[in-house]
């Protein structure tokens, strides 16, 4: 039962006296309700309904459905939890802790087609028409979600520039966040170069002038000292997942500053789009500490501080007050995604948070999950075990020496030789070459184990021709650096080399599919970063894979927020490789594949939630307790579903 003065209930939650709908004494009220709740088990989640007014006090919300998804592990408080909620009490001008462990908020008529959240725009029913004050502001017309998907497909595909599509996509995403995300889920394959890499490259490069609407949360420096009321800002309460960026590395497109905002908003759509993670669950954030982009500071329309970077003591305070202030709001379960940090901050961060925070860097780590996956999947063509390829990697940055260690580390558990040996089978070559032991002393700190004995390299194709690899890795952001000349020379060195261009987008590849297929006449095993057509060559269909850590986050992410855990282990890594790379069917393998379709892609994210989670609960970093009998039946009734509910 909820007692609450219904003028303080509706001004506490933003509702002006001019939409407060008709509320006489003992009457039901019909208002659209969003209630973040709890239950006896500590167990949050939306529900719908309608409230009782009487005497002008809300009595009572009328049985609201089960929740959509279970969000709180048991152990959770209800009094924790209601430290985390707050809202402005407008009259008093003062902030207000609710110290019970719910929380309201209303929509109905207009506002409600303008809650992007619960509207369903031409799917409202009569009876919801009439219930919430829908009449004359809706033609009269009644259409079923998959009809509203069939109409926005039809029109996204009418346009011929992929910003527009990204564009039309966004607006949606702000318009009816259910339709957005029942569109994304249903043709993932068509969509996600357009909510991804490569379109969303664009996006954040015209970020600026393409911004319409707030997406995330923007923490720059002016807002130093006051993060804490910044996070409490966003509408919502119950975080379980950030996506945090400084905008320094954009893809393979450099400096972005502010505009990088793109990102964290385009991982976190596929967080629920691919992993189920509820949308109100999901925060992007933009760090802003200014820019080294000259172009983007003489642009009349950037969004961002207009300074150069701030580096050291600045910068590090900024992020630590961000770092604090997060675990005080959410909580120590929030995960926290790093990511597109340029490395020089992004190895430091993750080891500094790492001890302290649920922190993980998608660069570094959930880059280095996919590749392993696919190199495992790989072994069906090329035959042997990991053990007995030699890797050569162009760009030994945060990609490149992430999935070199994690390579490392499987061999060494699948032959229990040390990590330093088996490290050995695995080169990179940075902007000024081969990373050699000469080089030992002018090395940055993640190169240095890559560091073997050899003669210095400058080149790629003279370190390929050299080091005469199995596998060639593409992480230098720079594209078009596979050569004709260093695909043949792979192509000549083995009947089926593995290349791998990684960096994104399109434009930053190493080298096309087609390329690749056509320099080694067919015989490549071939995957990219941002996806590329099907090609075509002496008669023959060539599928190339898409090697991106957009297979992985999703589902890494739902395993450790369904299990409760609080640490990220390299081991959980490993997992969501083998449970990646057991979801390539024969079916797929005979199409040359070795990344399973995107059109599986929430069966597969429920295998990597499942495998993640039970690697968490192993090692006791799992907090849910107990552990769910059937992890993957357990991570698929966690995922978010993006069918319409019904409003009583
Ligand atoms: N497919 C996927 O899922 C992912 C793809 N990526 C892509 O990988 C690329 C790199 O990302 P990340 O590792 O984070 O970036 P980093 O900046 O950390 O690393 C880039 C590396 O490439 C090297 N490099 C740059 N130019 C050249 C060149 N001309 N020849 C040889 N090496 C060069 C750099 O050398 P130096 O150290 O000397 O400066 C550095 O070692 C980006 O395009 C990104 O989009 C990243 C993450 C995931
Ligand atoms: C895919 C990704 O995370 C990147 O290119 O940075
Ligand atoms: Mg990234």
């Amino acid at each position: 039962m909820i007692s609450l003065n219904r003028t303080t209930f509706l001004t506490q939650m933003g509702v002006s006296g001019a939409c407060s709908t008709p509320s006489g004494t003992g009457r039901r009220q019909p208002v659209v309700l969003k209630v973040v709740s709890m239950d006896s088990n500590g167990r949050a989640g939306e529900r719908s309904g309608s409230v009782v007014v009487e005497n002008n006090t809300v009595k009572e919300i009328a049985k609201p459905p089960s929740p959509v998804v279970e969000v709180e592990p048991k152990s959770t408080s209800a009094a924790a939890w209601a430290q985390n909620a707050y809202v402005e009490d407008s009259a008093a001008g003062t902030e207000e802790q609710i110290m019970t462990p719910w929380s309201v908020s209303v929509a109905s008529g207009y506002n409600l087609l303008r809650d992007p959240r619960h509207n369903k725009g031409l799917a409202f029913t009569e009876k919801e028409r009439d219930a919430h004050y829908l009449r004359g502001l809706l033609p009269p017309t009644i259409v079923a979600q998959n009809l509203q998907v069939k109409k926005m497909l039809h029109n996204i595909r009418q346009y011929q520039v992929p910003l527009q599509k990204y564009m039309a996509m966004m607006d949606l995403q702000e318009r009816n966040e259910k339709l957005f995300y029942k569109l994304l889920i249903d043709h993932v394959e068509e969509l996600l170069p357009v909510v991804y890499t490569p379109t969303v490259g664009e996006a954040c490069q015209k970020y600026g002038s393409i911004f319409r609407q707030p997406q995330g949360l923007y923490i720059s420096l002016r807002e130093k000292g006051k993060i804490l009321e910044v996070l409490r800002n966003w509408p919502e309460k119950n975080i379980q997942v950030i996506v945090v960026t400084d905008g320094e590395r954009i893809l393979g497109l450099g400096d972005l500053g502010c505009q990088g905002m793109g990102i964290p908003v385009g991982k976190l759509s596929l967080y629920t789009a691919l992993g189920g993670v509820r949308p109100s669950a999901c925060l992007p954030v933009t760090i802003d500490v200014g820019t080294n982009n000259e172009e983007l500071l003489n642009d009349e329309f950037y969004i961002g501080l207009r300074q150069k970077r701030a580096t050291g003591q600045e910068y590090a305070e900024l992020i630590d007050e961000f770092m604090s202030a997060v675990k005080q709001c959410y909580g120590e379960k929030l995960l926290i995604q790093f990511e597109d940090f340029a490395n020089h901050n992004a190895f430091d961060l993750l080891a500094k948070y790492g001890a302290t925070h649920l922190v993980f860097n998608d660069d570094i780590q959930g880059t280095a999950s996919v590749v392993l996956a696919g190199l495992i999947s790989a072994l069906k063509f090329v035959g042997g075990s990991l053990a007995d390829h030699r890797f050569l990697f162009l760009g030994a940055g945060e990609a490149g020496t992430g999935i070199a260690e994690l390579i490392a580390l499987e061999i060494s558990k699948q032959t229990n030789a040390p990590l330093e040996e088996t490290r050995k089978k695995v080169w990179l070559v940075d902007s000024k070459g081969l990373i050699v032991g000469s080089r030992k002393d002018t090395l940055q700190h993640f190169k240095k184990p890559w560091a073997h004995d050899h003669k210095p390299i400058k080149k790629l194709i003279d370190a390929v021709k050299e080091i005469k690899p199995t596998v060639l890795i593409g992480t230098s952001g720079v594209g078009r650096t596979f050569t004709k000349e260093v695909v043949e020379t792979m192509a000549s060195i083995n009947d089926k080399p593995i290349i791998l261009s990684l960096s994104n987008p399109t434009s930053q590849s190493e080298c096309t599919a087609e390329e690749a297929y056509k320099w080694s006449q067919g015989r490549a095993i071939f995957a990219s970063g941002s996806p590329f057509d099907p090609v075509k060559y002496k008669g023959k269909v060539f599928v190339p894979g898409q090697a991106n850590n957009a297979y992985i986050f999703p589902g890494f992410g739902l395993g450790l927020i369904m299990s409760g855990t609080i640490r990220v282990h390299d081991d959980m890594l490993l997992a969501a490789s083998e449970a990646l790379a057991s979801q390539v069917s024969q079916e797929d393998f005979d199409r040359g594949l070795i990344y399973p379709p995107f059109t599986n892609i929430r069966k597969i994210s429920a295998h990597i939630a499942a495998s993640v989670a039970a690697k968490a609960y192993e090692l006791g970093l799992a907090t849910r307790l107990p552990q769910p009998k059937d992890l993957v039946k357990y991570a698929e009734s966690c995922m978010y579903s993006p069918s319409y509910q019904n409003y009583r």
